[in-house]
């Protein structure tokens, strides 16, 4: 039997948890990045670190990999303590995802993705073979691999970002604040992607933000810290915001927001219709409505506006989707809001639709979730 610090996700690679055991860091001004830090970062979970600026979850995070010694107290990868370990064994065991990507510029995007696992000993044209797959995995168009990093937009960017980390298939995934230099729209996109993946590839993931939102939607833990690398609370997220361990928690988590109880609520409850699905064969004419207009596999093309024969293609792009029972009902009316039927729209974790709903069908599913709240 495994310890549990060591686990197999569902593709049965292991995965390992991280461990903080009373860790310090004091700067060379006297400053604390972190002050005696007792944690544990569930194997396979998502952790996220949330916090005002300055706290310290950037110290924190960069302990990890080694790229912050700390002080004192000593972080374990599974039952390895980081700081014996060798460069290439640090590598093996995480990847680093930043803001703004921090993809090499001269670089193209195949070769990207392609530099840890040709560090650690992979042919190019092997790693490079990887990094096309890769690509597809994190929703990006292989063509693009020919690609440089200037030649993407930030969201691509970043997809490229997470490719690069996953390359040499670490258990141990450290995201700084990867999302937050992109829109709000491509934003939600990330995170559904980011989901998505996870329920493959079943990664230990520490990611910090400054985003309340983002942490409850993506988060199977929250740790708050506070002033002075301190830890004010770590719990799961509903946990954080029905039961605050204190005001300043609950006034940060934003606690007493109706809204952000959606972000707890699965989409699973919420009915789907094919009404108005529209495919690319059918020879139908135009309709009064908008209707979403689908190819032979259910792959969306985009909302074809009133009047139009699905033949026509005059459609406007679905900018926002929800994956049907992975994201929550945040996400669903985001999905509804951002379109221009009012209709959100649901996807498998392939990508391909389910089904729309439209904001009365929503409802129902929020007032089944409510009475869980209100514990
Ligand atoms: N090299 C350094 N020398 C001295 N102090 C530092 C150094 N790096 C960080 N600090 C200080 O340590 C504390 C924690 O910084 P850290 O970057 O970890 O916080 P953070 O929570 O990630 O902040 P933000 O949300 O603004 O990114 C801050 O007070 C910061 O000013």
């Amino acid at each position: 039997m495994k310890s549990p610090e060591e686990q197999q996700n569902r593709s049965g690679q292991p995965t390992v948890s991280v461990r903080f055991e009373d860790v310090s860091k004091r700067y060379a001004d006297g400053t604390m990045g972190a002050d005696s830090l007792e944690l544990d970062c569930p194997a396979g979970k998502i952790t996220v670190f949330v916090g005002p600026s300055g706290c310290g979850k950037t110290t924190s995070l960069r302990m990890i990999n080694r790229m912050i010694t700390p002080t004192s107290g000593r972080i374990l990868i599974g039952r390895a303590d980081v700081s014996t370990m060798n460069e290439s064994a640090l590598r093996r065991e995480m990847g680093y995802v930043i803001q703004n990507a921090g993809l090499f510029p001269h670089r193209t995007i195949l070769d990207n993705i392609a530099t840890v696992p040709v560090l650690l000993g992979t042919s190019h044209r092997e790693a490079r073979v990887q990094a096309l797959g890769l690509m597809e995995r994190v929703g990006l168009d292989p063509a693009m691999g020919k690609r440089y990093p200037y030649q993407l937009s930030g969201g691509q960017q970043q997809r490229v970002g997470v490719a690069r980390a996953l390359a040499a298939n670490p258990p141990v995934l450290l995201m700084d604040e990867p999302f937050s230099a992109v829109d709000p729209v491509v934003r939600g996109e990330l995170q559904s992607e980011l989901l998505r993946l996870q329920q493959e590839i079943g990664k230990t993931i520490v990611f910090v933000t400054h985003d309340m939102d983002e942490a409850v939607r993506l988060a199977d833990q929250i740790v708050v810290f506070q002033k002075g690398g301190t830890i004010a609370q770590v719990a799961a997220p509903e946990v954080l915001l029905t039961a605050p361990a204190s005001e300043f928690v609950r006034n940060f988590t934003g606690g007493d927001s109706g809204v952000k109880w959606l972000s707890l609520m699965p989409s699973s409850g919420i009915v789907l219709s094919l009404e108005a699905v529209v495919d690319v064969s059918e020879s139908a004419a135009g309709s009064p409505s908008w209707r979403l207009l689908t190819d032979s596999d259910r792959g969306i093309v985009g909302w074809l506006r009133p009047g139009s024969s699905p033949r026509s293609l005059d459609v406007i792009p679905c900018r926002r989707t929800f994956t049907f029972g992975v994201d929550n009902m945040r996400a669903a009316l985001d999905s509804a809001l951002l379109s221009p039927a009012g209709l959100a729209a649901a996807v498998d974790a392939s990508g391909n639709l389910l089904g729309l709903a439209d904001l009365p069908s929503l409802e129902p599913a929020i007032r089944g979730q409510r009475s869980k709240i209100h514990v």
